[in-house]
């Protein structure tokens, strides 16, 4: 063949690998987004992986597509893969749908580059914009202190005591805290009110809490201070502020950069505020009661890019939203000590009013108390329902399939939190290793004749950069503390050698994603009775593989059920003293940290244990009947979240992200 001949057979070549990735970033779109894409020209594009859920900046998307003919809009969604531009005319997106397709571009702020795949749209999202409100209660004040009291207020704190302190919450990529006048005790997420500290709040706070007072942002005088710093990439877990600590108003002075701070309603309902520097939060009422606020650990904010844009809600899906690296934020937090119980009219996330039920969605934030949780709350449950998890968990999950059938023969690959080990077998041209916390499941393993072994997902006894690929599936949501996650992330990152790959699925709070509801929450009517449904498999596609819980987990009872073991026990069990909302199955979330039931049927691997753990009687028909409830915790993601966690190491770069039945879902690779 001559040169010619060879050029074109190589040009062939990409041409048809172009339009493969196209139809399958087509296809995605489709099957994720509900975004259908059509085969003629139109005014408007899709623009798959240049999205600010991948990295790409508006300021860079919209320099390329310029380039093409007159931009009308471009649409970029928080966290979203892809993005939208209408032109003009269809001329001018036709040139740009010929220009853009298979574009490499370099993303701002690091070397990776993404490709871009481009398809036509009949129409665009935005045609249904409305302006996002604040939080009923949420005020911020702009300009609260001048440049030269910021200025003063941030050189007045001394970071250099508790140095070990200090050092240890950096190394856990944490933020740095300080407080005055009352010590914040993250284990109960209260004050000790009979210990004050020395010296109160700090001279400098005077005037600006007088200014507050007489503008009336507070009706009682601050006593207590907390003071956070935040590098970029560090957080605050979403929570509400301890009803019976702290009176109603609560505020915040904004230091040093801008954050935007996430307000979320229990309905589900979420508003992102912008949060400029030197301005004041006040958060009252309802969005200081019943509305958690956190701040999401990550090195950019989705902001608008519109100058007189840039303070308070977020519109989800305006026109202009691009991404904004943050600086390091410093917030001074004031609250008046609550000396009598909260009588606000939330009761449901009232400490006051449920007695110790509940100190509303409290983060864990020490290591002891989060390891300690999980040993009750998952591991000891798992070795209970071991036997009769594993007969639920049969039909594997096509997504995960896929990706481990594309693997090249021969990888090495390592499915951390294997469980049953019904992915070890999926693709024998690979060599697969399993892992789980779980005793009575790596048994379960080996009858299958699958290699699994026992180790915590936080350290794996497996050298650094063996595995050419690794599996975390349903595992890092057990994990309940934002460090512990990042850790399991880390962790997988540190298996994998350069190039390698790892997927991660972990399960959303988002149970109803683009108008569908997850194959979890629709079997809700389905599953009413159907008591064969138990132990038998069911095939994904028929309702899903019950993988985070089983048809007759569905229980309203739950509450029920947990009362019982009390009274018959004399005692409480742990359930209570974790505070922690039980979930009812099959039904949205209202918290990111549950308990989620799990009615054993059919017996435990070993029985006697089961039942001494339950103090049920021993008869086995009894047993049969009785059903005794295990709940597991779960830390549930909220959209975005997962990805935040793993764009904070340096060592990965997120491949594919993306939702499935009830699931975030990640694809990794390791630089
Ligand atoms: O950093 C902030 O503005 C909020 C801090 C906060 O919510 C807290 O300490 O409870
Ligand atoms: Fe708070
Ligand atoms: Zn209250």
């Amino acid at each position: 063949m001559d040169n010619s001949g060879q050029n074109n057979l190589k040009r062939n070549k990409i041409e048809k690998k172009l339009l493969r990735k196209q139809i399958k970033a087509r296809n995605t779109l489709m099957r994720h987004e509900g975004i259908e894409c059509v085969s003629h020209s139109t005014q408007n594009l899709v623009i798959a992986n240049g999205g600010l859920g991948n990295g790409v900046n508006r300021h860079q998307l919209l320099k390329v597509a310029e380039e093409c003919g007159l931009v009308e809009a471009l649409l970029m969604l928080p966290n979203k893969p892809y993005s939208f531009v209408k032109y003009g005319t269809t001329e001018e997106a036709k040139k740009a749908y010929d220009a853009l397709n298979g574009k490499e571009i370099t993303l701002d702020d690091s070397d990776q580059n993404v490709t871009l795949y481009v398809n036509f749209v009949e129409k665009v999202l935005w045609e249904d914009i409305m302006p996002v409100s604040l939080p009923p209660g949420l005020m911020l004040v702009e300009e609260f202190v001048s440049p030269e009291e910021e200025q003063k207020m941030l050189e007045s704190i001394d970071w250099t005591e508790d140095e070990v302190i200090q050092n240890v919450q950096k190394s856990l990529k944490h933020r740095r805290v300080k407080h005055f006048g009352y010590k914040f005790r993250y284990d109960n997420n209260n004050v000790d009110k009979d210990k004050p500290l020395p010296g109160g709040l700090p001279k400098i706070c005077s005037t600006l809490l007088d200014k507050c007072l007489k503008e009336g942002y507070i009706k009682h005088k601050s006593d207590q201070l907390t003071i956070n710093q935040y590098e970029p990439g560090q957080g605050i877990p979403p929570h509400i502020d301890t009803h019976s600590a702290f009176e109603d108003e609560i505020i915040s002075l904004s230091l040093g950069a801008e954050i935007v701070m996430d307000f979320k309603h229990p309905d589900g309902r979420t508003v992102a505020v912008m949060l400029p520097r030197r301005s004041l939060l006040v958060m009252a009422g309802e969005s200081r009661y019943l509305w958690t606020h956190g701040i999401t650990p990550r090195k950019f904010d989705i902001v608008h890019a519109s100058e007189g844009q840039k303070v308070g809600s977020i519109t989800p899906d305006v026109g202009d939203l691009t991404l904004n690296r943050r600086g390091t934020r410093t917030s001074f937090t004031f609250r008046k000590v609550r000396r009598s119980p909260c009588s606000c009219s939330y009761p449901s996330v009232c400490d006051s009013q449920q007695g110790s039920q509940r100190e509303a969605s409290s983060f864990q934030d020490s290591e002891t108390e989060a390891s300690k949780l999980e040993e009750e709350y998952v591991h000891k449950v798992y070795e209970e329902i071991a036997t009769h998890f594993s007969s639920t968990r049969h039909s594997p999950w096509p997504k995960i399939v896929e990706f481990l059938r594309t693997l090249p023969k021969g990888s090495i690959v390592a499915d951390i939190g294997c469980g049953n080990g019904k992915y070890l077998g999926i693709n024998k041209d690979l060599y697969m290793i399993g892992c789980d916390r779980s005793q009575n499941l790596v048994d379960i393993c080996g009858e299958k004749k699958f290699q699994a072994f026992v180790c915590d997902a936080l350290s794996v006894p497996v050298r650094n950069s063996s595995c050419d690929a690794c599996i975390s599936i349903a595992v890092i949501h057990h994990f309940s503390t934002a460090e512990r996650r990042l850790a399991a992330v880390c962790e997988l990152a540190r298996l994998l050698r350069p190039g390698g790959k790892a997927l991660i699925y972990v399960w959303a709070m988002e149970q109803e994603y683009n108008k569908q509801k997850s194959k979890y929450l629709k079997e809700k009517r389905a599953s009413k009775g159907k008591e064969e449904r138990l132990n038998t498999d069911v095939a994904w596609g028929l309702f899903g593989d019950q993988m985070h819980d089983n048809a007759s987990q569905d229980s309203e009872c739950s509450d029920r059920v947990l009362r019982d073991s009390k009274d018959k026990d004399g005692n409480a069990k742990q359930v209570m003293k974790t505070k922690l909302p039980v979930h009812t199955n099959r039904t949205s979330f209202h918290s990111q940290d549950v308990l989620v039931p799990w009615h054993l049927k059919g017996g435990t691997k070993k029985k006697e244990e089961c039942n001494k753990a339950q103090q049920l009687p021993t008869d086995s028909k009894e047993l049969r009947e009785f059903s005794p409830v295990f709940h597991r915790y779960y830390h549930v993601f909220c959209e975005g979240e997962l990805e935040a966690a793993c764009k904070t190491l340096d060592c990965i770069r997120i491949r594919e992200s993306y939702y499935d039945q009830g699931n975030w879902c990640v694809v990794l690779e390791k630089q």
